[in-house]
């Protein structure tokens, strides 16, 4: 994750009042577009005559330089530095690889063995690259004294097991078994039916998991539970076949939350199905509703031919109390709603749910909790005519927080929550708030509100711009809820403004940007441009587009126009 946060626009060169900041994430991380890889003049890449370029199938000794998209390791091979994308390289080794796809000017290929180990990896180093300019097409040049202290520290993420809060699991007819395993390792199932993750590239292979280092321990007991028994036959479950489209069990999601008041995981478990049979989910749910985290299970039904995990409608199928933490730098501040479930079995009960919400603030201080509101759900989410949908959101929120500090002590803490406390944080520093309540704040790519809401009580005003409408629905409900009134939310999509965009709110002091993995569309970042807003505090999952973005905002894209001009003139003066 990293953010980057900028004071004014058109700059050819970054001030050292600039910072960008990054941020460590143990996830892979997908810095370079592998289309962006190096091909300058002082590598060999570019210049290699056509028979120094390997063939399909061939063994090559590699050295890996860096990561890149997706996390492949960006390689050279030794003798001609011609790139070649490997899986599961890291940066410094050199080991021989096989070549399996050519790609243009770039091959793809795979890791065999290992010849000698890389340095440590840093993540810093991986993130300045996507910035230099011959390494993509940015503008931020290594030779500017000045980027050296732009770039600040990593702070470093130290768990790097059992922090993910949400895992997605997939059934699958066939079971996919890596190249080096053994045989006998693997739960061999003479079904070959598999439950696990997707085999890199594979859409209708499975690994089948027994258990996942990336997820907390109750997590792994309910995944354990459900590997125990989807595959008996006398339960009538069947894994969805991609290809035939036959087939229950589409895919196993699990999110974990945490209780407010004893800091111990809370679970909700997602069956996503092809069709609404709770029947046939019975035994599942008794035995993963015994365990004692679980507090809700979730039947997402998708009915459609692809393999997505939202489905159109969704059941509870079990439930009890959940409550959500508030931050804890700010504990006036709740960003979602409790609800509170007899277990219902069908959609009409689902109607007859109640959400309600307290407020844990004042009952931290006064030793009480304050107030209980209560509020039937088809009066805002639902109608009686509709079923229920997306419910999770109101189960767990798509960021999750912890509730450690405060003398409160640790113990267990999820990474993930402290992760996004810690970044609430910074954005909240880095948008340099005067305090006096005077600023606008435009978020773009909202969500559910919650980097806004953070900000709303010490602002004037934060409008919130989002493309999913239920998301939008969630960000109001969390204002409501948090008796914010200065905070307005717009569903729209980001990549479609038109001129007038702009006319529904005042020109903002400080723009916060938190796009997903594609960055932001050129429209927006020519709004942004013409805008010029004094301060614009840009998140980012993705080191590539993020540099792309950047060098827009700070360089203008009078020079992409010219490049695409000369491409274009090129390409006719060639006819
Ligand atoms: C990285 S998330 C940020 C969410 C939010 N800022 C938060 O902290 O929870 C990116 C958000 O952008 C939204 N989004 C994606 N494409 C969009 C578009 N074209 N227009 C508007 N919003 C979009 C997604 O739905 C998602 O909520």
């Amino acid at each position: 994750m990293a953010i980057a946060l900028f004071h004014s626009f058109g700059l050819r060169r970054l001030h050292s009042r600039q910072h960008l900041f990054i941020r460590a994430s143990s996830s892979a991380a997908a810095i370079e577009n592998p289309e962006n890889a190096p091909q300058s003049p002082t590598t060999a890449a570019a210049a290699a005559p056509p028979s120094f370029f390997p063939k399909r199938g061939q063994t090559v000794e590699l050295v890996c330089e860096s990561l890149a998209f997706k996390g492949k390791g960006l390689c050279r091979v030794a003798e001609t530095g011609f790139v070649v994308m490997c899986d599961r390289a890291l940066p410094g080794e050199r080991f021989l690889g096989r070549v399996t796809r050519r790609k243009g000017s770039y091959a793809e290929g795979t890791w065999d063995l290992i010849l000698k180990h890389g340095s440590d990896f840093f993540l810093k180093d991986v993130v300045v690259r996507a910035y230099r300019r011959d390494l993509v097409q940015v503008r931020f040049s290594n030779d500017d004294p000045e980027f050296a202290t732009v770039m600040k520290s990593i702070v470093p993420c130290d768990i790097h097991f059992h922090y993910r809060n949400k895992m997605e699991f997939s059934f699958c007819t066939k079971k996919w078994l890596p190249r080096d395993s053994v045989v006998g390792v693997q739960d061999l199932d003479e079904t070959g039916y598999a439950l696990g993750l997707h085999a890199p590239g594979f859409f209708d292979k499975v690994l089948h998991i027994g258990s996942c280092l990336l997820q907390n321990e109750a997590a792994n007991r309910v995944l354990a539970v459900v590997q125990d028994c989807w595959r008996d036959p006398q339960l009538g479950l069947s894994p969805y076949d991609v290809h035939s489209h036959a087939g229950f069990l589409k895919h196993l999601m699990l999110r974990t939350g945490r209780d407010i008041e004893t800091g111990l995981p809370e679970l909700m478990v997602n069956f996503v199905t092809s069709s609404y049979e709770p029947k046939l989910l019975k035994h599942l749910v008794e035995k993963v509703s015994a365990i004692p985290e679980v507090v809700s299970v979730i039947n997402n039904v998708n009915s459609s031919v692809g393999n997505t995990s939202v489905g159109e409608v969704e059941y509870i199928l079990y439930a009890r109390l959940v409550l959500t933490p508030p931050l804890r730098w700010r504990r006036d501040l709740h960003l979602m709603v409790i609800q509170m479930v007899q277990p219902p079995f069908t959609r009409k009960e689902v109607q007859s749910i109640i959400i309600g919400s307290i407020d844990l603030s004042a009952g931290r201080n006064s030793g009480t909790r304050s107030s209980i509101q209560i509020r039937e759900i088809g009066d805002s989410v639902s109608s009686p005519h509709r079923p229920l949908r997306r419910v999770e959101r109101y189960v767990y929120p798509q960021v999750e927080f912890n509730d450690e500090g405060e003398g409160e002590g640790g113990g267990g803490v999820e990474t993930q929550g402290v992760e996004a406390e810690v970044l609430y944080k910074l954005i909240e520093d880095f948008s340099g708030l005067k305090g006096d309540g005077s600023e606008i704040i435009l978020d773009l790519f909202c969500g559910t509100g919650t980097i806004g809401l953070t900000l709303a009580r010490r602002v004037k005003h934060v409008y919130g711009y989002e493309v999913v409408p239920q998301a939008i629905s969630d960000a109001c409900r969390n204002a409501e809820l948090n008796g914010i009134h200065n905070a307005t939310f717009i569903q729209g999509d980001l990549n479609k403004i038109g001129d007038d965009f702009g006319n529904n709110f005042p020109k903002p002091d400080i723009v916060i940007s938190d796009p997903n993995r594609p960055g932001m569309h050129t429209k927006l970042i020519k709004f942004l441009l013409k805008l010029r807003s004094p301060r614009i505090v840009y998140v980012s999952c993705n080191p590539a587009t993020c540099a792309r973005d950047l060098d827009y905002l700070c360089h203008g894209m009078g020079w992409v126009e010219e490049n695409a001009r000369d491409a274009k003139n090129e390409g006719e003066n060639e006819q």
